[in-house]
This record gives structure tokens, sequence and C-alpha cells, in this order.
């Protein structure tokens, strides 16, 4: 029987979700729930209903696990502990200074309801995460960096669109390239976020709104822009889909790190990714993870889960058998 997948909030990541179900048969896709008038929300996938978030109780039995691809900003701190009380859940939570408060908040109604809430799943946070651990635990004497960009972050270009009078906006990180080399030398060096990254926004304003309140809002804006060199552009509306309209992406986590008794070994561990489409990929990631959830708790398991606590197998379609080929 398939996995029933419910989407909750149809906007980059929701299409990016529906999209990736379809590249994973022992799936379906069960129901899209907005916040919107339904009739606005135009989906992909004949004959799925669009439901007003309202009536997502009604489904907790129709659903096996509730995806829910809205903002890391305002929508997910109250929407992934809400539905963690019906339904197993995913997220894609990314701001990375307020993970332990919502993780402590989703184990909270997942423990109540014996559901699995997977939080902060992605790229990163999520498999940038994993890879940090991994290399940490290989290499304990060691130092790590993280690069993302030149591309959008889709968390940065969402906090923006909260702000009041914005209308659209894209954000894109760019990493400072003598700090890339630097680190990819071998080097080690010291870097503060400034030194790593700069970020540069362009945005679209409702008519009459104060712009410079929206400039000064983005760049002290705590966990995304206070730390860093950023630039804010306003455009128009056909600018940004002209010349914005892409949500390409990508990063590196590097780790450099020495072994030997007397002798010193170093060694530089490096996962990269290069994306064309940041929602699509993201996505592509979750609904893996929304098929751990499901097994998880088939097997009992309940409460709040991060990447680290996901079995690598509970996320292939493959059997244990067919996974132990590969490895041979
Ligand atoms: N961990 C990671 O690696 C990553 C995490 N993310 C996270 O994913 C989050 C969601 O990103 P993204 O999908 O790009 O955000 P969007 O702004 O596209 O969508 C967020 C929500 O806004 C609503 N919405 C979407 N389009 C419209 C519209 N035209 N008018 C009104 N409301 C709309 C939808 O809710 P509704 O349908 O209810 O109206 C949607 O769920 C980001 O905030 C980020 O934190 C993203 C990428 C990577
Ligand atoms: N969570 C990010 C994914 C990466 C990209 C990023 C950044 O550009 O600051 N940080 O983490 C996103 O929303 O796109």
């Amino acid at each position: 029987m398939s996995i029933r997948i419910g989407i909750l909030g149809y906007g980059n990541l929701g299409r990016g979700v529906e999209c990736a179900l379809k590249q994973n048969p022992d799936m379906e896709l069960t129901a899209v729930f907005t916040r919107r008038s339904p009739q606005d929300v135009k989906i992909l996938t004949a004959g799925v209903p669009v439901y007003p978030v309202e009536q997502a109780e009604q489904m907790a039995d129709k659903i096996d696990v509730l995806i829910l691809c809205g903002g890391s900003a305002t929508d997910l701190p109250v929407q992934t502990p809400k539905y963690a009380k019906l339904f197993n859940v995913v997220d894609s939570f990314d701001t990375h200074a307020r993970i332990p408060e919502h993780f402590a908040s989703v184990d909270n109604a997942a423990q109540s309801s014996g559901k699995v809430g997977i939080i902060s799943v992605g790229w990163d946070p999520g498999m940038f995460s994993l890879n940090r651990m991994y290399a940490n635990a290989v290499l304990p004497d060691g130092a790590d960096y993280t690069f993302w960009g030149k591309g959008v972050s889709q968390g940065h270009s969402d906090a923006i669109r909260r702000i009041e009078g914005v209308r659209d906006a894209r954000q894109y990180t760019i990493p400072v390239e003598s700090a890339l080399q630097a680190v990819r030398s071998g080097k080690n060096p010291e870097l503060s976020t400034r030194q790593k990254h700069t970020r540069e926004c362009f945005v679209v304003a409702e008519a009459g709104a104060d712009t410079a309140r929206i400039e000064r809002e983005i760049k002290t804006m705590p966990n995304y822009f206070a730390d860093y060199d950023t630039t804010v552009h306003f455009i128009s509306e056909e600018e940004l889909q002209k010349n914005h309209s892409g949500i390409p992406h990508g990063g590196f986590v590097i780790r450099c790190g020495k072994t030997g008794w007397n002798s010193e070994n170093t060694h530089i561990i490096e996962y990269s990714l290069k994306l064309d489409s940041n929602p699509e990929f993201t996505s592509s990631i979750i609904v893996a993870y929304a098929r751990a959830a499901y097994r998880m708790n088939q097997e009992g398991q309940k409460g709040c889960k991060t990447v680290f606590d996901v079995p690598p197998a509970y996320l292939s379609a493959k059997s244990g058998e067919e996974l132990r080929k590969h490895l041979l």
C-alpha cells in the first residue's frame, strides 16, 4: 500500500514536493491544504483536492505523513507543533539558532500524539548537517567551514516577504572568494560570519510602502541578516520576474583535519551541491524523510527527530537486501 502524503502550504516547496512524489511510486499525494482560497491555488496533479487548511484535522486518518511547506520565519514555529498533534510530520525549519526550541515544542506534541515529527530536513540544515557531523566524528582534530552560493536562499527570501509592505523578494547569498580559497588551501583560517558571505536582496515593494523602513528591517533582522553585509535593491515586479525568476543555489561543507602520532597528516573532506532548483532538490530530500517518518512510526517510534536520528536505510525505497547489494 502506498504511503499517503498531504502537503500543507503550497509555495515553492509545496510544488517541489508534488514533483518529487512523482518520482517515488511507493507514495501518493492525497491532498493539498492552503491558508488561501483553494480556488486560487492551482496544483499540478490532476484529481487531487485542494482544501482550506482548517479541514486538515478532519483527514488525520487518511494521511500517513503531512509535509509542512510553510516558511520558517513565521509559519513552521506554529504549524509543525500544531499538526504533530495529529499527524506524522516533516518540515524544513531552517532558523538554525531556534532549532532547539522548535525541537522541544514539536517533541512535546509528538510524544503526546504518538506520532513522529522530523524537523529541519533539507540541505542546510539537513544534508550539510549530516556531512558536518560525519566529518567531525571522523576527524576530531580539525576545522569546519560551510559556504553557500552564489544562489537564492528560500528562507531569507521568505523572511523578507513577511515584512509589511513587501510584495515579493529574492535574496542571493554570495560567498567571499578569498575566504573560500584560504579554506581550500588547508590554512584553517579564523573567519567571522561577515568574512564568509555577503547578502544581496531584490525587493518588490507595495505601492506607497516605506522603503527606508523595509531596508532597515531587512538589514537588522536577527538570525537572517544582522551579522552580514547586506545590500537591498528595490525593483519592479516585471524586473523580478524577468531577471530573478530562477531559484538556483548550492554550497560546500569542508573539514580540514589532522591525524598521526608524531608526523601530522592533513586530510580535507569536501561535500558540495550545485542546484538548478533549490526547492525541487530540497523537496526531494523531504520526500525521502517522509518515507522514514512513516516507517519509524509504524515501528512504534514517536516524538521529534532530526536527520541525525534517522537510519539512512529508512530513506530508501529499496529493501535491505537490495541495499546490501549496493555495498558489495
Ligand atoms: N532546510 C533547508 O535546506 C531548506 C529550507 N527551506 C525552507 O522552506 C521554507 C519555504 O520556502 P518556500 O516554499 O520558498 O516559501 P514560499 O514563500 O514559496 O511559501 C511559503 C508559504 O507561503 C504561502 N504562499 C506561497 N505562495 C503564495 C502566494 N503567491 N500568495 C500568498 N501566499 C503564498 C504558502 O502557504 P499557503 O498555501 O498556506 O498560503 C506557502 O506554504 C523557507 O522559509 C525555508 O525556511 C527552503 C529551502 C532549503
Ligand atoms: N535553508 C537554506 C538552504 C541553505 C542556503 C543558505 C543561505 O543561502 O544562507 N543557508 O542554508 C534555504 O532556505 O535556501
